[in-house]
């Protein structure tokens, strides 16, 4: 059974369908790239799993079962949420921002107890946020922010992690960086990714597979061997794009 799994899921907003007939399942363990021009629908689609909205039609199951179905406590046990903003800069230390993500694992009136302070200063440490854990959450950069926003998603122990753009207003280090801490939590407790990238390039590196989506459909799904293809990428992106590989990788990769 897959981790996540949509058939045919449609959104119509106004009459106009911003997500048309959508059909994917995603394996556990796996990290999926969705891409595709700007209006796609890349975004509904994470807003969609994520339950902040809900489907006109179809159906999107987590672990087999309906997500509207799911409450937004057992939801947020299962599946962690980044945006690109990453966290609202409120005045609180970065200890107390990503002990915030152990919230869905407590009961009614439960304080955090030791294993829940053990587990922050363990994650802050993997995330190499260690001397940061005093400071102020609103006078950290923007790519610090999103190395606690990563932190407090892993603190939250989730089966899924759902990315909307992390990368947006990252320098080159700082991407690769939150890619990296990513990459190696999926590989160590076999997190399932689902990430919407809009650079290609990264998407190509990061992700074991790809979903094409424009205009609210997938166009297509396979390897980034598959989808990175010129004839591809000229039909959905009216771009011109050279295909070149990566000395390294032999990963695919574009050059405008
Ligand atoms: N609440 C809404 N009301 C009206 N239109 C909406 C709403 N939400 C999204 N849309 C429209 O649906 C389309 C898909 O939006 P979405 O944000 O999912 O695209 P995207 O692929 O994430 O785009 P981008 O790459 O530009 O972020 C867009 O044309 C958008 O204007």
């Amino acid at each position: 059974m897959p981790l996540l799994d949509l058939q045919n899921v449609s959104k119509t907003v106004d009459e106009k369908p911003i997500v048309n007939q959508v059909s994917f399942s995603v394996q556990k363990g796996k990290s999926i790239g969705l891409i595709g021009p700007n209006g796609a629908g890349k975004s509904t689609i994470v807003k969609l799993i994520s339950g902040l909205e809900k489907p006109t039609n179809g159906l999107i199951q987590l672990m087999g079962k309906d997500v509207q179905q799911w409450s937004v406590k057992k939801l947020a046990q299962h599946t962690a949420v980044l945006t690109q903003e990453g966290l609202s800069p409120y005045p609180i230390t970065v200890f107390d921002a990503v002990l915030m993500g152990r919230y869905p694992h407590l009961g009614f009136f439960q304080r955090e107890g030791k294993k829940d302070f053990d587990l922050v200063e363990h994650v802050l440490e993997t995330t190499g946020l260690t001397a940061f854990k005093d400071q102020m959450l609103d006078t950290l950069s923007g790519g610090e922010r999103q190395r606690v926003a990563i932190a407090k998603a892993m603190v939250q122990q989730p089966q899924m992690l759902l990315l909307d753009e992390p990368t947006t207003f990252l320098d080159i280090g700082h991407q690769k960086n939150i890619l990296n801490l990513v990459k190696d939590w999926q590989r160590r407790d076999g997190l399932t990714v689902l990430m919407v990238l809009h650079d290609l390039n990264l998407a190509a590196q990061f992700c074991d597979e790809l979903i094409l989506m424009n205009k609210g459909k997938v166009v297509d799904i396979g390897s980034s061997e598959q989808i990175i293809a010129k004839e591809t990428l000229e039909q959905v992106y009216h771009a011109n794009p050279e295909i070149i590989r990566h000395p390294k990788s032999n990963i695919p990769q574009i050059l405008l």
